[in-house]
């Protein structure tokens, strides 16, 4: 029987300013699928690892499968796969969980057919998985994971993905409160209209933090991290929120906002020499609300999913 085992990375979806459209990938964490053809056709998804029992295994609701039978109807082909899940990420936690494990899902089975379609091309497909795990086909997750580094989506109508420069030691920490917050639930408390007002800051600091990026001017990057539209919002489902972002300043990050939907939140800054200050000063935060914290810390990963293994 041949296989493929694939891996895709986490990832840290709008970064601030670009709610729905910027995202990049990490090299710290991320899912592994190992996808094995089958004599009948169909998809099954066989085993889970790593999500103590909490993601399902019809192939309508996990998203390695809606991926990769959203790929097969686009090719009609109805080949049989079946499905192995390593997740390395925890649920509902704003490190692009569902999207990660899409993509790998994808890449693999896509090397499996011999890779009829390029890398870029798999999007849609890891979108409508996307749309089933958070009601919403946003791409700033899936794109990142995909293709690695620093994604713009710079329109969804048609789709038009853009790979933008990362700067040499550009370096995420990443803090993950311990409680969950689906995207579905995020995405909920969000208004329908902004203001002229909060549309001009916030497409001001998305030109600015991608003139940052390819400027490498780390100072424009970290001012750039503001966002009015979304954050105001999510920021009252995170206990310390604010208090975090001040504390992560004082301790010399760059800038730092909430990472995808949450409750993960993310802070950047140059070189990862400041990353232990980071950690220690969040740390700090929860410890006082009584909520226990995890802490990554991860250059931004510029190669994004890939095969691991084939056989
Ligand atoms: N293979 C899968 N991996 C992860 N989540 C999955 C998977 N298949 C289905 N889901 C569903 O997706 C939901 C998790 O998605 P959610 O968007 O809330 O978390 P996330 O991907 O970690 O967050 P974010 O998109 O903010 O980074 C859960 O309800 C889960 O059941
Ligand atoms: N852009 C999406 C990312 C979810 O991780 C949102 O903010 O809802």
């Amino acid at each position: 029987m041949r296989s493929v085992k694939a891996f895709a990375p986490a990832t840290v979806a709008n970064v601030s300013c670009g709610f729905d459209i910027l995202g990049f990938a990490i090299d710290a964490m991320g899912d592994e699928v190992e996808v094995r053809l089958k004599d009948e056709p169909g998809l099954v998804v066989v085993s889970i690892k790593g999500d103590q029992g909490r993601l399902p295994y019809e192939v309508e609701k996990n998203t390695c499968a809606v991926a990769i039978q959203a790929m097969l109807d686009e090719l009609g082909q109805d080949v049989g796969m079946e499905i192995y899940l390593k997740k390395g990420l925890p649920l509902g936690s704003g490190m692009g969980s569902s999207a990660a494990s899409a993509v790998a899902a994808l890449v693999a089975a896509n090397r499996l057919l011999g890779e009829p379609f390029e890398k870029k091309a798999l999007l849609p497909f890891a979108m409508a998985a996307e749309k089933v795990a958070c009601g919403a086909g946003h791409a700033d997750n899936v794109a990142p994971s995909l293709l690695g580094g620093f994604v713009l989506i710079r329109d969804y109508h048609p789709l038009d993905v853009i790979k933008l420069h990362v700067p040499e030691g550009l370096h995420c920490t990443l803090l993950h409160p311990h409680f969950e917050l689906k995207t579905s639930d995020s995405r909920s408390v969000l208004r329908d209209n902004v203001s002229l007002k909060h549309s001009t800051i916030q497409s001001g600091n998305v030109a600015g933090l991608i003139a940052g990026l390819f400027q490498e001017d780390f100072e424009l990057i970290g001012r750039s991290l503001r966002d009015v539209i979304a954050e105001p919002y999510r920021a009252t489902l995170i206990p310390g929120f604010y208090e975090t972002k001040e504390a992560l300043k004082s301790a010399g990050a760059l800038g730092m906002g909430i990472s995808g939907s949450g409750p993960t939140m993310f802070a950047l800054s140059k070189g990862e020499e400041k990353s232990p200050a980071i950690i220690q000063a969040a740390e700090q935060v929860y410890e006082a609300i009584g909520l226990g914290v995890d802490a990554y810390h991860s250059a931004v990963n510029t190669r994004g999913a890939y095969v691991i293994e084939e056989k």
